[in-house]
Formats: C-alpha cells, structure tokens, sequence
C-alpha cells in the first residue's frame, strides 16, 4: 500500500467541492491505488456544511480514503498538502464592480499563499480553480517566496475539454482522436482557442474544418462565453465540468500525458512574448510529475492578436492588485 497523500481542498462546501471530492477520493485523480487524506477548507459559516460532505464521503465508503480533516484555518487546511486545489473564492455579489471583486480575491489568495508558503509540502502542486483564476494563482505565487513558482498553476482545462467538445462534434469524430489542441491566456471570454496544429489521426484539424468564417464567428465566441451560457442555463456556474478538468489537469500533472498535449495556465518563462510570471493558458505535455510547455509554435498576425488581448486582460488584473502584493 502507497503512503497516502494530503490533498488540501478550499470551498469545500460549494457546488465544485460537491463534485470533486468524491472523485478524489475514489482514486480519479490520483490513482486507484494512491490512498489520500482530504483537508477541507471552507469558512466558519460553511463548516456545518462540509461536516455533511464529510459524512456522505464516509457513506461512500471509499478504500482509499485514509483520512479527512475540516478547518477553517489555511494553516491547518494545507499542513503537509502535497496538492492543493484553491476552489473557494469570493463570488461576484450584485453592484461590485471587477476590481472589487479582484480586490476581495486578492486578499483570500495573499492569505492562502503565505499558509501555503509557511506549511504545506515543499513540493505542493497547487491548482487555483477560484476566478479570476491566473490572477489568483499568481497572488497565491507571489505570497509563497519560498516554494517553487512553477508549481502555482491556474486552470484552463475546462475550456481546453469545451474547445474538444466543439471541434469533435464539428468533424463528426471523437473527442479522443483530438491532438495538439490548446488554449491560450486567460480563463476568461478573451481565452485564445487554438487548433492551427491539432491533428485527428495524423490530418489537420484546420484543413479538416477549412472554415475560417467558423473559427471566428463560432468556435471562438461559443468556447469563449461557455461559462456565461452555463451560468444562464443553469442560473450556478459550471460545477461539474469545472470539477472534471480539475480532476484532469492535476491527474495529468502527476501521472502524466504520454506526449499528448493539454493547457494548463502556468507561470510564463518568457516564451511567446508573454513577460516573465504571468500566469498565461499554454499547451504542455507532462512527464514524470512535471510539465513541460510546448515550444517553437508559429503564431501567425491572428495569433498574435489574441495572445497580446487575453494579455492586456491579465496585465490590467494584474496592475489592479500590484498595491496589495
Ligand atoms: N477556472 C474555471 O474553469 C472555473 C470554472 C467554474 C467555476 N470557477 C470558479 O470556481 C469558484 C467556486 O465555484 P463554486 O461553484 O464551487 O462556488 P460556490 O459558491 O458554490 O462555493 C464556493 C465555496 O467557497 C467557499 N469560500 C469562499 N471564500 C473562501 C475562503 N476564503 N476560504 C475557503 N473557502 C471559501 C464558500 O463558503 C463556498 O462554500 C468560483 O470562483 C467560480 O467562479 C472556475
Ligand atoms: O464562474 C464563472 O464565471 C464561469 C466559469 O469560470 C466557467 O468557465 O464556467
């Protein structure tokens, strides 16, 4: 039996923590045969509520489950965390402006960064679901000085399995078959959707489609807004599908990709002509429990145009929480 390990879960008690916690804790992330202990985040008012999860978690009976904490201190949530999944975030409330909600953020991720710099694993995987995500990932980053800055990621695998949902029903194949798709940027309706170098079995995708009127007028507005139509579909955001992706990206980070690419928001190197330490959607394939961004893409005059929008969105978050950092 494998030792088991501490993943550390915030909004425990939201509608994504009702979705992922069961699945952790049956082994889809991490493995059928890799126990886990839960450490559950959530505020003083929710801890009632994530008692309730804990015990349909017990119900559940779970072989793998090896241990449950819940706490409302950070400190306590992310000790020893070996993967921490930052859900819990402040919603917008009716009159708050972007940069209010930003700034609430700013001070729930300064806080969660420095517990997680003070005790969580020197190699914790963090993956902040909580929007707006790569803002918050990068305050997260900011506030842990001392544990690896690559190790700080945001999620953008959601629109990555919503941009193969879409291609796959356009081609008429299967998601499966879908090769070298990314999506770059920011997890917000300025993302970058890109399937210029996806393959289905060795063919272009973008020959395939040969409908450039498509990828502007369609594909991109439909991947992009995805979560606002969920949002009024449903009248709650994405919950399950958000759970899914970060059930995808953090078993992918670990156990790997086997060559095949996925988008992970990550901090940036430089690369694409995105500055240093933005946390930027990028394509990578992961190995041995780490990533490795793909190198050497062409980004043709479109390309560039989208990558530099989604950018300017990042940088504007990013100069409206520099004062609290
Ligand atoms: N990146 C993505 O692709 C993606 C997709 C869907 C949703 N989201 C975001 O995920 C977040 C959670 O969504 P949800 O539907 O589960 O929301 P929810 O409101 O149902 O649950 C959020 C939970 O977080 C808790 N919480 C709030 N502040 C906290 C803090 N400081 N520490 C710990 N817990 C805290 C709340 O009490 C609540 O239980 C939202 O920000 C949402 O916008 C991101
Ligand atoms: O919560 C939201 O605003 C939408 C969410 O990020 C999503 O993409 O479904």
């Amino acid at each position: 039996m494998k030792a088991p390990v501490r993943v550390a879960v915030t909004g425990a008690a939201g509608q994504i923590g009702y979705s992922l916690l069961f699945r952790i804790a049956s082994g889809e992330m991490l493995g059928k045969d890799q126990p886990v202990i839960l450490q559950l985040l959530d505020l003083p008012q929710a801890q009632n509520a994530v008692k309730g999860v804990m015990m349909e978690l017990e119900d559940c009976a779970f072989p793998l489950l090896a241990g449950m904490v819940a706490t409302d201190d950070p400190k306590v949530a992310f000790k020893d965390a070996q993967v921490a999944l930052l859900v819990g975030a402040r919603p917008r409330s009716k009159g708050m402006e972007r940069k209010d909600l930003l700034t609430a953020n700013a001070e729930i991720f300064t806080v969660q960064g420095k517990a997680l710099n003070e005790v969580a694993a020197r190699d914790v995987r963090v993956l902040v679901v909580g929007n707006p995500a790569n803002t918050n990932a990068y305050i997260a980053m900011k506030s842990a000085p001392d544990l690896p800055a690559r190790n700080f990621t945001a999620m953008l695998r959601l629109d990555h399995n919503r941009a193969l949902s879409q291609i796959a029903a356009k081609t008429g194949k299967d998601v499966a078959s879908i090769e070298k798709l990314t999506v770059w940027g920011n997890h917000s309706p300025t993302m970058y959707a890109d399937y210029r170098f996806a393959t289905i079995d060795g063919q272009s995708v973008k020959a395939l489609i040969n409908d450039e009127a498509w990828n502007r007028d369609v594909f991109l507005p439909t991947v992009g807004k995805r979560g606002g139509a969920i949002i009024e579909a449903r009248g709650l955001s994405s919950a399950a599908s958000a759970a899914n992706a970060a059930i995808d990206h953090i078993r992918d980070w670990v156990l790997g990709t086997n060559g095949k690419w996925v988008t992970m928001g990550i901090p940036s190197d430089g690369s694409y002509g995105i500055p240093e330490g933005v946390i930027y959607g990028v394509p990578v394939t992961c190995a041995n429990g780490e990533y490795t961004r793909v190198q050497g893409l062409e980004i043709d005059e479109f390309s560039r145009e989208r990558l530099n929008f989604t950018l300017a969105e990042l940088e504007e978050e990013r100069a409206g929480i520099a004062h609290l950092l």
